[in-house]
């Protein structure tokens, strides 16, 4: 089997780096172009060096037409405009297209199962590590097991994490709101602050924190009457995003244009 041939989006972001670690590592994908925002300094640069590995002789370019062409497969975590315009492209190619960037609207998750519909293979997910994933199906068997029990998703992330709750805390919160079959966007309380009152029964409660350089922790707690179980993830190093990333990436290329989520990925 040939190389997959992957465009790292974002190539200069902490993600970025990580990505094209993870790619060069692994033996059935090569890196093809390396693309990121438009008067970025990180432009002309290469891209191997920029990730800590020895240079590559791939430039880091603001070119997305030119790093697309020839290539099977984006993977992309970068901005929600980036994402959506980025899946404009991929979807008239018919290429895979891995999206890990969080924060995207409702009207941008629209266009971008737009982009699926119309021709990309593309996997979105919150997390793209094997841990959130498996996390996430045990949070909904006990969701639905303690159907009375109030359910708080708890994150903390870096200090330079730009949109908040986590695209994995909601995630775990859609997990959840499936175990009890309801809707989360009906059942989820984002933010409390002043005099809010008690506890509505059903709800699922969102906690940001934010500091240092904590790759992600989550946690999911189900409180009861006189005992509480909480399930939790830490992450320690962004390597399990990208290594999930390049395990989507080989997946959908042997798949249907759609649009797919990690779990699909894992069969889980
Ligand atoms: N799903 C998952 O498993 C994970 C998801 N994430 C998500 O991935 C995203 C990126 O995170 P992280 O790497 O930490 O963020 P960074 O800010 O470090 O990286 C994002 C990169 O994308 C670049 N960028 C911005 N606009 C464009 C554009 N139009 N075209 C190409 N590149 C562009 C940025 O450039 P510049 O800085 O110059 O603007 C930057 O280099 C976030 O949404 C984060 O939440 C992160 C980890 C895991
Ligand atoms: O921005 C990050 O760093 C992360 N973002 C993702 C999220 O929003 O959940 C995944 C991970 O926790 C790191």
């Amino acid at each position: 089997m040939s190389q997959l041939k992957v465009v790292v989006a974002g190539a200069a972001g902490r993600m970025g780096a990580a990505n094209i670690r993870a790619i060069t590592e692994h033996p059935d994908t090569v890196l093809h172009a390396a693309l990121d925002r438009d008067g970025s300094e990180a432009i002309g640069q290469d891209a191997g060096t920029l990730a800590g590995l020895p240079a590559c002789g791939i430039s880091i370019t603001s070119d997305a037409e030119k790093a697309l062409a020839e290539a099977d497969a984006v993977i992309d975590f970068t901005t929600p405009g980036a994402s959506v315009m980025l899946s404009k492209l991929t979807s008239g190619r018919k290429l895979v297209h891995v999206i890990g960037t969080t924060g995207c609207s409702i009207d941008d998750d629209a266009e971008i199962a737009a982009a699926a519909e119309a021709g990309a293979r593309i996997v979105k997910s919150g997390n793209f590590s094997l841990g959130v994933n498996m996390l996430a199906a045990l949070v909904r068997q006990a969701a639905a097991a303690l159907e009375d029990y109030d359910i708080e998703v708890l994150e903390m992330h870096h200090s330079r994490k730009v949109d908040a709750p986590s695209g994995t805390a909601l995630l775990l919160g859609k997990a959840a709101a499936a175990g009890r079959d309801v809707d989360l966007e009906e059942r989820s309380v984002r933010v409390r602050d002043g005099h809010v009152g008690p506890r509505e029964a059903g709800s699922i409660g969102f906690a940001t924190l934010r500091g240092g350089t904590v790759v992600g922790e989550h946690s999911v707690i189900l409180a009861g009457p006189h005992e509480r179980i909480e399930l939790t993830h830490r992450a320690e190093d962004r390597g399990i995003f990208a290594n999930g990333a390049v395990k989507a990436a080989l997946w959908a290329a042997g798949k249907d244009n759609g649009l797919y989520s990690m779990a699909d990925v894992l069969g889980l």
